[in-house]
């Protein structure tokens, strides 16, 4: 399935003997860039078209080997085997309770998106329906910065757009991954050994395929570690670097562990460590203060526009962060049999992301082989662990920094930046040595404080956001939620 995937092509919109598109980049760039509904409906429908068929019958036989195995290690299946490392027979209550605390937040963002998008798009995007996914930046609807220019709070104010900074300012490859390590090092976590620059693979190779999905490597002796990454000149690569080069701080940290605990403390910890460090770089005061920003006004107006940035990644995720395992874990538990995997995967798309496909889909498409964690065997569970206790993590270095104080407004987390803190560098490495060596509550717990996950760091981040959707959704009158697709999938 990975050789289907990474392999696969698809023919350009309107030039159909051009067909060596992939998706990575030409593929993620079209979703990123075109305002053509009709070209974003071809990529979309393409691309499923290229994977899911292809992949449809070896998945199947997937899961059935995969059951065979969990059974094998003592499981009942695949499921339980992936939920095990929580080490919580309660884990998947506390998740259903976390997204609880979190879908009125996520219900603001999709109903102001949805109502931006139809003043852009016109009908092809209902008044009160789920939003048609191909039209948010994003191949999967799991991060919908890429549109965020025709949704800002405060149009006439600005925009951080990071890809054009980095164009005008003539980054390299190189320099996206220097600039991340920079960062680590500047709060005392360490720096890249000589070999991670030597067997690391940045670039996309030209003489062969290869896996583009950005994936970072511990090669357990203690000095090497590499990321493999098909990088593009872009805002969502430059924080994929400092997300794979978490990876990487965290296999160094952890080297001198014994093997069995050179693993996170869960593994949404390992998803946290990366995207925690760019909730920093992703401040605008930090921005200016490594040049990619050149205004130097922070007034309300732009400091919201740049939250809701930030939002339209992390708050846009959770509900697909958490959907991915929900079809999962029925489809390995037998709730989900073959003949209805499609049209489930669509039941959940619409239940909790309120995105719908552009065209109908059937039963003997395969939708959710477009995701490549799907068809490489990659739990998911622990991305929207990472997204929650990222902010846990941010809310406890930035009050180690002295950068955020619950008590006093001038101070509010979401313009924390930790650079150049070593102490907030220093209480970070404590959790991060340990390693798996104690239960993730213990872990966290020396961070934080805390020894459970807790809604309520990322809720305090994006507070002004949440006030101002609700006053701006209020005042258009805008339908909150969102009534049965007329879309969707017939079995
Ligand atoms: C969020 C997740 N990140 C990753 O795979 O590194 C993804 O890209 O789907
Ligand atoms: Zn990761």
């Amino acid at each position: 399935m990975e050789k289907i995937y990474s392999t696969a092509k698809i023919c350009a919109f309107d030039n159909n003997s051009t067909c060596d598109l992939a998706l990575e980049p030409e593929l993620t760039q079209t979703l990123a860039n075109s305002r053509n509904p009709e070209e974003l409906k071809h990529v979309w429908v393409e691309w499923r078209n290229a994977v899911g068929p292809h992949c449809r019958l070896l998945f199947e036989e997937y899961v059935d080997l995969s059951n065979e195995a969990a059974r094998l290690n003592n499981f009942t299946n695949t499921a339980e085997s992936w939920l095990d490392g929580y080490e919580d027979p309660q884990f998947r209550q506390q998740i259903e309770s976390l997204w609880e605390q979190l879908k009125p937040l996520y219900l603001q963002i999709h109903a102001y998106v949805r109502f931006q998008l139809r003043k852009k798009y016109g009908d092809v995007v209902s008044e009160k329906g789920p939003i048609p996914a191909h039209l948010l930046g994003n191949m999967w609807a799991q991060r919908w910065r890429n549109v965020a220019q025709f949704n800002l709070p405060y149009p006439d104010k600005e925009e951080v757009d990071l890809t054009a900074e980095l164009r005008a300012q003539n980054y390299t490859v190189d320099k996206i991954f220097r600039t991340a390590e920079d960062f680590f090092k500047s709060i005392n976590l360490t720096e890249m050994p000589q070999t991670f620059w030597e067997r690391s693979i940045l670039e996309k190779p030209k003489d062969r395929e290869m896996v583009c999905h950005a994936s970072a490597w511990d090669f357990y002796d203690r000095k090497d570690f590499r990321i493999k990454q098909c990088t593009a000149i872009t805002m969502e690569h430059f924080t994929t670097a400092h997300h794979e080069m978490g990876h990487v701080e965290y296999f160094i940290q952890y080297k001198n562990q014994p093997v069995k605990f050179r693993r996170g403390a869960n593994s949404g910890f390992h998803e946290a460590v990366g995207d925690l460090i760019s909730l920093s770089v992703e401040s605008r005061k930090h921005l200016r203060k490594i040049g990619l920003l050149k205004s130097e006004s922070d007034d309300p107006e732009n400091v919201l526009n740049n939250l809701f940035q930030i939002g339209l990644d992390k708050i846009v995720f959770l509900p697909f962060g958490y959907l991915m395992d929900l079809w999962r874990w029925d489809v390995f538990e037998g709730k989900i049999t073959p003949d209805e995997y499609n049209c489930k995967w669509w039941e959940l798309r619409e239940k909790y992301q309120g995105v719908e496909p552009p065209v109908n889909r059937t039963d003997q498409d395969f939708d959710p082989a477009a995701k490549y964690h799907i068809i490489a065997s990659v739990p998911y569970i622990r991305y929207f662990v990472s997204f929650v206790i990222q902010f846990q993590f941010h809310r406890a270095v930035c009050e180690k920094a002295g950068q955020y104080d619950a008590n006093d407004p001038s101070k509010p987390l979401h313009e924390c930046d930790i650079y150049q803190n070593t102490e907030a560098g220093n209480a970070l490495k404590k959790m991060l040595q340990l390693g798996s060596s104690r239960p993730w509550p213990d872990a966290i717990e020396v961070l934080t404080g805390q020894r459970t996950m807790d809604a309520s760091a990322l809720l305090e981040y994006f507070k002004p956001l949440h006030k101002w959707l609700e006053q701006e959704n209020k005042k258009n009158k805008v339908f909150i939620g969102w009534e049965k697709s007329t879309k969707g999938c017939v079995n």
